[in-house]
């Protein structure tokens, strides 16, 4: 193939200008470029939006073929129900448009799926977010789209995870003693110089991981979503006599709870679901968590 490409340009304007570099567009080291245009199999969709988005410097614009969920699932809005963690993670970085559906009779033969062809354009300069926080936070929005961030936010399991990463924080010395960020971090802007110091590394640590998950974990089977409901239940039980939470009592530290229903009341988001939820609903919800020294990364 690469041999043929090379013949067919011999002779033209173009023949100095062509360098085909063959290897895998993952691991390969990728040159400087401005478009992309490209037509991969639809099991690397993923990673490849995500190399792409890591790349630095940034390029113009990307026409890609995917697999029409897929598609969808790219250029989802809130509200849609293909909305997802991958939507809100690539749109945070790139604007998406669909561009054209293509059946699956254009092929010969015909596949099983329809296809999309879509475009994207990273936002440059990209956005000051931490993405270890930003994503740590959206994972556990998405765990479950259609559930109360309350339900979601004061299960055990979320308050056992966060009270950990408290922990670590307040032993790496960015936690003051009262649990808000301390000075140094800035908490209104959900301390991008943590991420301006790191972009790289906290870039590729997201995408790595986001590449392999797709964006499924909301499909999960409702039965799930009941037992968290109990779970949940569990959690916010307070024992009226005492005034003292059950949950306190079961290890969970009060202080981090109580934090936790702050952050959800001040911003009114307690009752939203994270399928409503815009970017810019997502960034205030961070910068709340940060203000109260909630941390995700
Ligand atoms: C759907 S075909 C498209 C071929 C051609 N671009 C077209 O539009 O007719 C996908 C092509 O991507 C190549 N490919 C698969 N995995 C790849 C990877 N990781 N890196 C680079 N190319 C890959 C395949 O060998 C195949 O030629």
């Amino acid at each position: 193939m690469i041999v043929e490409v090379y013949k067919r340009v011999q002779g033209s304007s173009g023949e100095n200008r062509l360098e085909v570099i063959q290897g895998d567009v993952l691991k390969h080291q990728l040159p400087y470029f401005d478009l992309c245009v490209a037509n991969t199999p639809y099991q690397i969709s993923s990673p490849l939006v995500f190399r792409l988005l890591a790349h630095r410097p940034m390029f113009r614009a990307a026409v890609l073929m995917f697999q029409r969920e897929f598609a969808l699932r790219l250029t989802a809005k809130p509200g849609d129900n293909l909305y997802c963690r991958l939507s809100v993670n690539v749109q945070l970085l790139a604007r998406v448009n669909h561009l054209m559906k293509v059946a699956k009779n254009n092929f010969r033969p015909p596949p099983k799926v329809e296809s999309s062809v879509v475009r994207i354009e990273p936002r440059n300069p990209p956005p000051l977010i931490n993405f270890k926080e930003w994503d740590g936070m959206l994972r556990i929005c998405f765990q479950r789209k259609n559930r109360m961030l309350r339900a979601i936010f004061l299960q055990k399991s979320v308050l056992r995870m966060l009270e950990e990463k408290r922990k670590t924080a307040h032993s790496l010395g960015t936690l003051g003693e009262d649990g808000t960020l301390t000075p140094g971090l800035n908490a209104t802007t959900g301390d991008s110089e943590l991420l301006m110091a790191d972009e790289g590394q906290a870039l590729s640590t997201l995408f790595a991981s986001l590449g392999r998950e797709d964006g499924k974990e909301d499909d999960m089977q409702e039965e799930d979503s009941e037992k968290v409901g109990d779970n949940v239940q569990e959690a916010m039980d307070v024992d009226a006599s005492s005034g003292r939470s059950k949950t306190a009592k079961k290890g969970i530290n009060q202080a981090l709870r109580e934090s936790v229903d702050k952050v959800l009341k001040e911003t009114d988001f307690a009752t939203v679901r994270s399928k409503e939820m815009s970017i810019q609903d997502f960034t205030t919800l961070l910068r709340s968590f940060h203000t109260q020294g909630v941390r995700f990364g």
